[in-house]
């Protein structure tokens, strides 16, 4: 019998019992040892917010899933590993085709590190993840293939990224396409309709007179005409077109794959719209007019910029002719 502490044991016995028993002494530390790691790896798994998996391919069995899975998913782990079509049935739909071939290439590839698609949480939320996996090196020649992977939980991140992009592409006060990001899909349009041969018109709209507006009723209501002149040019717009604030008191909309008459009939009722509004400063209402420049794309056009020109010199000559107008070029 192996004395309770081997430490206090005493080596007075013969040579081969003192050697089981330092044996036994470095297998009690090894255990010891051991079991400190084993903790060690399972408060570091508690706390890493990502879920680290292991995925036996070919018995398409879920092997392993850490803690992370059912604070990210609020599935079960225990349903996961006796069922892998629970992973299946948390991707959101859209995504699930794209989850499974890149999963599927990681067999070609070793490594598919660039993965990211959206799971519906058990709570209803849909979140993003970005899902690394890699096969596993270690497996000796002739045993099963075991994907490892990473999965993070990369929704906040992907907020932060729209927000950015949404604040790079839109006018503050407006909320409409700023002029950077309106002439962008402006070139995009453009370039389709003429690979396409299709139709596309371009309107160029000022605000006459904007000046005697801030002059007379103050920066903060010529803010408002902006504002309410910017909501007019998004509710004429159909889907596919695009609209945005170019300058100052200047706003732009491209209609991809309208013929100039039809055009004209878009102008003519924002024309309208815009002379309908009424603004109120003080005990003092007033209202405002605007001056557009159409033209339509023709087969000399080889860039943006003489469609622009031609938009921009119909829209001069509305206001030369007196303003409140609309001039097709
Ligand atoms: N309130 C406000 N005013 C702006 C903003 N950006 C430009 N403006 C004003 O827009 C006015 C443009 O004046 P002008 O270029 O003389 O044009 P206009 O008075 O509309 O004259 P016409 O174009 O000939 O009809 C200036 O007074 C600018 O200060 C803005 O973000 N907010």
């Amino acid at each position: 019998m192996v004395p309770k502490n081997l430490q206090d044991a005493s080596f007075t016995q013969s040579p081969d019992t003192a050697q089981t028993l330092m044996a036994l002494m470095h297998a009690q530390s090894e255990v010891a040892r051991l079991s400190e790691r084993e903790q060690l790896f399972s408060s570091l798994l508690v706390s890493v917010n990502a879920v680290l998996w292991a995925f036996n391919w070919e018995t398409r069995q879920v092997l392993y899933v850490s803690p992370a899975y059912e604070r990210i998913f609020g599935r079960s782990a225990g349903s996961l590993l006796s069922d892998y079509n629970e992973w299946r049935d948390s991707i959101y739909p859209d995504d699930l085709d794209y989850a499974e071939r890149s999963l599927a290439e990681v067999l070609v590839k070793g490594a598919v590190e660039d993965r990211e698609y959206r799971i519906i949480a058990a709570d209803g939320q849909v979140r993003w993840l970005s899902d690394k996996c890699f096969i596993n090196r270690q497996a000796e020649p002739g045993q099963p293939v075991i994907i490892v992977g990473i999965a993070e939980d990369i929704t906040e991140k992907k907020r932060m990224e729209a927000e950015l992009q949404r604040l790079a592409t839109t006018d503050v006060l407006t909320q409409s396409s700023n002029r950077r990001h309106f002439f962008e899909c402006a070139q995009r349009e453009f370039a389709q309709a003429r690979k396409q041969g299709a139709p596309m018109a371009f309107l160029l709209l000022d605000i006459d007179d904007f000046k005697g507006v801030n002059d007379t009723y103050g920066h903060q209501a010529g803010d408002n005409v902006l504002q309410r002149i910017a909501e007019s040019g998004r509710a004429a717009l159909r889907r596919g077109d695009v609209f945005g604030r170019i300058g100052g008191e200047e706003f732009a909309a491209v209609f991809p794959g309208c013929a100039p008459d039809m055009a004209m009939q878009v102008a003519e009722r924002l024309q309208w719209q815009i002379q309908q509004l009424s603004f109120s400063h003080d005990d003092q209402t007033f209202g405002i007019t605007v001056s557009q420049g159409l033209t339509s794309l023709t087969p000399e056009d080889d860039s943006l910029d003489s469609v622009f020109a031609r938009a921009d010199a119909a829209m001069y000559e509305a206001k030369r002719q007196g303003k409140n107008r609309i001039i097709s070029g």
